[in-house]
């Protein structure tokens, strides 16, 4: 199930108590607060004030035709809700068919708008619904539109849930939405089927964009939301947009390539952390850097990274790779993981005195590094470029979202070491353009993410490929904050028999910088909290985690609303939005990231004070990273955890074991919510993907398909 339900993610009741306070008709000439620019122009004045004069009702909860004001002219006899024009404010649900065709064949559509929005159109041909369209539009809404005479469009699924205002004017007889001319101002959903092109036969995709944007002739232009189901397989057929995106190359000046932040005062404090090492003969673990024997160049490129003396990990993961052995690390988030692999595996690779790899149509890079999201493994690449600054080791970065051929390009102009996620890893492998026979280290970072249900059929194909050395001939490291124990015996499999496990502190144990706080809130106060705990923040950097994508976009707008800037990031963004989502938070644009668990691990950002889930997670390890964004390299962090007991009591238990572990202070009534799930009083919320069990303490996760999809 790809496809996010709505009603059981969000509940439209839940979010009633304080719907008023999205309407923009209390601020008229109060225009929301910029979300981060998506889209190529931007034109919030026409319309930021007229919108407003349309709205002149108020419905609550759905069908709209109801309880708000919906107008309607068929002008033919056979058709319905064409020519709509309507105003809403509320959910809102649509559907519009044309009468030449049996109603609803087929076709489930409609429309769910939160806020205020205005809609304008007339229908007069056979087969197009929504031409001439001309709309204003604010809220959440969904959108299907059929051409019910036009066979190809049967089985179309698309929305738009835009919070902003939409203009547009159709202009043949055969397309839906065509020219379609947008204003918006915060984020956008959008399928445009042009009802004579059969390419979009089936197809199921859109767009978010948060922001203000222009767009014109929607008709051709790629969209977001289904390479990644056509990378890893699932539309095998080639279905669905191409994705164009170039990401900009990053500065490559050495400034910008070294550029850090500084470790906090509790760097220091990481040695006092216990380090425990399983497995036969493990080598000694250095005390400094320079204990490495490493070159010239990769000493002076750790120094100018700013690492002065190594963490806990590095201390002991340094050794065992340099020693050819391979290992699986545990280590608290923020803790110097990434240089923990990079610097040995580059120290090692310039011993052996690898040679330059130039330009060919296939590649044969030494080491491969995979990570579960773009983001991180685009991170993973930017620090690789450190440590090999002044040496010919090459790394690439090639990740779902950008174009194929982009990714390509870069892998053919030289490959030593290769950054990837999953799905786009496969696909170079499989066009040829990568051969593995060369492959000395194999690294999964995140590894437990990398090996469960998510991923791991994707790493079990890595490792078949017949050119892929077997585990004996090359070295596999894995890395994460959390590993466990099923994942661990799973990890079995790809790890030679004499493999070291490091474990520093506890494995699965948070960061004990970050002060831990759980809160009492239930679904309807959740963001009457929010905002209270915003307000009280200022401007400092904040992450606030939700449950799903649409309420990752619900939420940013909401906030945007209420004067504060957020932007969002979760697996329906374009990559090119998700990359500008990211760049305004770092710069402090948006001090507010909200933000799926595709933003829980790995991602190092600078200044992230406080982390804020809003929902609770449905696995304790993805709680363990979420709050890991912040409280990072010996800096201190807050995170405040909204605890709703008929969705979370299952978390108790784990929760007070992640709290106590960490010296953070366990609420009596937390442990009186374990209890009662223990004694059975209180039911679990079986929409929640778990197995395990319950009241041993030990809940897994089983990654459902809609959190898989949105990774890579
Ligand atoms: N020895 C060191 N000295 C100073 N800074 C370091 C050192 N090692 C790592 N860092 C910095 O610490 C930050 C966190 O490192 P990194 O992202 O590798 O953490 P991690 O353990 O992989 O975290 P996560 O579990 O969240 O992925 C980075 O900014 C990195 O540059």
């Amino acid at each position: 199930m790809f496809e996010e339900d709505w009603n059981a993610e969000i509940g439209d009741e839940a979010l009633l108590p304080s719907l008023q306070k999205v309407n923009l008709l209390e601020r008229p000439n109060d225009p929301s607060p910029v979300f981060s620019p998506s889209v190529d122009s931007f034109g919030t004045d026409d319309f930021v004030n007229t919108q407003h004069q349309s709205v002149n009702s108020f419905g609550r909860g759905r069908n709209f035709a109801a309880k708000g004001f919906q107008e309607g002219n068929g002008e033919d006899g056979v058709t319905q809700n064409r020519g709509f024009k309507g105003f809403g404010q509320g959910f809102q649900e649509q559907n519009s068919v044309d009468g030449a065709s049996p109603q609803n064949r087929g076709f489930k559509g409609f429309r769910s708008g939160f806020g205020q929005g205005f809609r304008e159109g007339s229908g007069d041909g056979a087969i197009t619904q929504n031409r001439g369209f001309k709309g204003f539009r604010g809220g959440f809404q969904e959108q299907n539109s059929v051409d019910g005479a036009s066979p190809q469009n049967r089985g179309f699924k698309g929305f738009r849930s835009g919070f902003g205002q939409g203009e547009g004017n159709g202009e043949d007889g055969v397309t839906q939405n065509r020219g379609f001319k947008g204003f918006g101002q915060g984020f956008q959903e959008q399928n445009s089927v042009d009802g004579a092109s059969p390419q979009n036969r089936g197809f199921k995709g859109f767009r978010s964009g948060f922001g203000q944007g222009t767009k014109d002739g929607q008709r051709g232009v790629p969209q977001s939301g289904t390479l990644r189901f056509r990378e890893r397989g699932v539309l095998a057929d080639g279905a669905g947009p191409k994705v164009t995106y170039v990401p900009p190359p990053p500065p490559d000046d050495e400034q910008a390539i070294f550029a850090r932040y500084q470790t906090g005062m509790n760097f220091d404090k990481y040695d006092e952390n216990v380090v425990e090492v399983s497995g036969l003969d493990p080598p000694a673990a250095l005390m400094s850097f320079a204990d490495t024997n490493m070159c010239h160049t990769l000493t002076v490129n750790v120094a100018k990274a700013g690492y002065s003396k190594p963490t806990p990990v590095q201390k002991y993961s340094i050794p065992i790779i340099l020693a050819g052995r391979d290992l699986m690390a545990c280590a608290q988030t923020g803790s110097g993981k990434t240089a923990a692999f990079l610097v040995p595996i580059v120290a090692q690779m310039m011993k052996d005195g690898v040679a330059a790899s130039s330009f060919k149509e296939q590649q044969e890079p030494e080491c491969i590094i995979t990570a579960p999201t773009r983001e991180l493994v685009n991170q993973i690449f930017l620090e690789a470029r450190k440590f090999v600054y002044g040496t010919c080791i090459r790394p690439v970065a090639a990740y779902g979202g950008t174009q194929i051929d982009y990714s390509i390009r870069q892998v053919m102009r030289g490959c030593n070491i290769l950054c990837a996620t999953p799905g786009r890893l496969l696909d170079i492998i499989g066009r040829g353009k990568i051969g593995l026979h060369n492959v000395k280290y194999l690294v999964l970072d995140e590894a437990d993410r990398m090996l469960d249900m998510g991923f791991g059929a994707d790493m079990k194909k890595l490792v078949s490929f017949p050119d892929m050395p077997p585990k004996d001939k090359r070295q596999t490291l894995m890395f994460s904050a959390t590993f466990p124990e099923e994942v661990q015996r799973l990890a079995g499999e790809f790890l030679k028999t004499d493999f070291l496990f490091v474990v520093v502190g506890r494995v699965g144990g948070a960061c004990s910088d970050v002060q831990q706080n759980i809160i009492q809130v239930s679904q309807y106060f959740k963001r009457d909290k929010l905002i209270e705990i915003l307000h009280s923040i200022g401007d400092e950097r904040t992450m606030v985690f939700v449950e799903t994508k649409k309420k990752a976009d619900f939420i940013a707008c909401f906030l945007c609303q209420e004067n504060i800037p957020a932007t969002s990031i979760h697996g329906d963004r374009e990559q090119r939005e998700r990359e500008i989502a990211l760049r305004d938070f770092r710069s402090g644009k948006c001090p507010v990231l909200v933000a799926t668990s595709v933003a829980a691990r790995g991602l190092d950002i600078e200044s992230v004070q406080h982390v804020i889930n809003f929902d609770l997670p449905s696995a304790i390890e993805e709680y363990v990273h979420r709050i890991g964004r912040t409280g990072r390299c010996g800096n201190t962090g807050k995170a405040v955890s909204f605890f709703d007991n008929s969705s979370d009591a299952h978390l108790a238990q784990p929760l007070i074991k992640v709290l106590s572990d960490a010296q953070q202070e366990v609420p009596v009534w937390l442990t009186e919510v374990a209890f009662e799930v223990k004694g059975g009083q209180l039911p679990v919320n079986p929409q929640k993907n778990y197995r395990g069990n319950m009241n041993g303490g030990e809940v897994k996760r089983e990654c459902s398909a809609r959190e898989i999809e949105s990774w890579d």
